[in-house]
């Protein structure tokens, strides 16, 4: 049971260790309140928010993972090499490609609603 508790503590301090150091991340967040505001003002559908909420989560999961990604990479080496860039690079392009996805969902649940 400590064990339990201990590794919620570590991911709590993870967490609170992310958001003061990656503005992107606190972005995310920022958004993800907009984005549940709306949702209670448009009423949308029980599927609607379990999209949204598995959209919103998925973000916030991919810039933590990006984040310890970078933490990883500039622990492993603080000289240039082009295999750290791509590490980076790639890493970035996954909340990249989730976040253009995450907007079309947005506009496929909201945009009906407010037309
Ligand atoms: N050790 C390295 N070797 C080569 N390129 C690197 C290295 N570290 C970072 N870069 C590259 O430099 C650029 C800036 O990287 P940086 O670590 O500042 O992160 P970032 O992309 O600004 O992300 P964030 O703002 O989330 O920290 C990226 O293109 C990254 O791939």
């Amino acid at each position: 049971m400590k064990k339990l508790w201990l590794s919620f503590h570590y991911a709590t301090e993870g967490l609170i260790q992310a958001l003061k150091s990656e503005r992107n991340l606190r972005i995310h967040i920022f958004s993800a309140v907009i984005v549940v505001i709306f949702g209670f003002l448009c009423k949308i559908s029980s599927v609607e928010w379990c999209i949204l909420l598995l959209t919103i989560g998925g973000m916030i999961v991919l810039e933590l993972i990006n984040t310890a990604i970078e933490r990883t990479v500039d622990l492993a080496t603080d000289k240039i090499h082009p295999l750290a860039k791509q590490a980076k690079d790639i890493a970035a392009a996954a909340c990249f490609i989730f976040a253009i996805i995450s907007v079309i969902i947005g506009l496929l649940i909201f945009l009906p609603k407010i037309t």
